[in-house]
């Protein structure tokens, strides 16, 4: 792994955790992603935005496991990673949030953060029906974590409330404490901001910085919103039509003229 850097923004961002090496992911006949390469490096929040249709959710989808390229090597730390299922790219850290709400609506607000520690839960079923201590040691603490984002992520007041009782913003919340009870090193978030008014997208950008600030997890996320991320990201990588047209700060990304057409919608050859 290389080292970290300091940002021509002037922020410190630590060595390399994830490097996408020439993505290609095609649909049939679509090619939703051509030959993309970008890192990802600790404790950053790294951006990737672009217009609709420009492949932004298939390339969340790759880092998530979710889709397997064509062509192209997904690396993290140092080692190049296989193909591998969701639930094991979780199990190495890799925890996300969904565009569409995935919650269990019945549920307590608390249960589904708990749903949150599945992945680190050490003991299996088998030893939880014969060694009742450890099983519950173990649930006591998982509950600690679960209470500690709940407390940071101010949603301590519905921690009973069954999760359809809430507003869209507030499971917008719930759904990112879900995502960080399983005290990931990488947290995927997909339109964190989507379909929100300002007041709850301003709230959304404040937890994100604060968790990237307090736990220091590295944060990749989505937008199609250039707005929303700009004041947000430490770097930010832009699609368009499947390429990558820009890669840089946020300032370097706002002067960059193919990011400017691209939003203005200026025809391609
Ligand atoms: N499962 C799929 N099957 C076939 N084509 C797909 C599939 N998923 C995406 N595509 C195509 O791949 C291209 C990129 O889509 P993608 O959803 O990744 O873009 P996006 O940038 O996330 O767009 P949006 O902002 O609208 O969500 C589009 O042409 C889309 O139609």
């Amino acid at each position: 792994m290389t080292d970290g850097y300091v940002t021509a923004d002037g922020r410190q961002i630590g060595p390399v955790v994830m490097e996408m090496k020439n993505i290609t992911l095609r649909f049939g006949g679509v090619e939703a992603i051509k030959d993309i390469s970008f890192d990802i490096r600790q404790g950053e929040i790294r951006a990737i935005i672009g217009p609709n249709g420009a492949g932004k959710s298939s390339m969340l989808n790759v880092i998530s496991g979710f889709y397997v390229p064509q062509e192209g090597e997904v690396w993290y730390k140092g080692s190049r990673r296989p193909a591998m299922k969701p639930f094991e790219v979780a199990q190495q850290g890799i925890a996300r949030t969904f565009q569409n709400i995935a919650l269990f609506e019945g549920m307590s607000v608390l249960d589904n953060v708990m749903t949150g520690r599945l992945t680190n839960m050490k003991t299996g079923m088998f030893w939880q029906s014969i060694w009742k201590g450890k099983a519950e040691r173990e649930e006591t603490a998982n509950r600690e974590v679960a209470e500690k984002i709940i407390d940071f992520l101010e949603i301590q007041a519905i921690r009973k409330t069954p999760v359809s009782r809430l507003s869209y913003g507030l499971k917008k919340r719930v759904e990112l404490a879900r995502a960080l009870a399983a005290e990931p090193s990488i947290l995927l978030l997909d339109e964190p901001m989507a379909g929100m008014n300002v007041e709850e997208k301003e709230d959304m950008s404040r937890f994100i910085l604060d968790v990237n600030d307090e736990f220091g997890t590295t944060i990749a996320l989505i937008e199609h919103d250039m707005g929303v991320v700009m004041d947000l990201s430490d770097r930010v990588v832009v699609m368009d039509y499947g390429k990558k047209i820009g890669d840089g700060t946020p300032s370097e990304v706002r002067n960059n003229q193919d990011v400017i057409d691209a939003y203005l919608g200026v025809a391609h050859d």
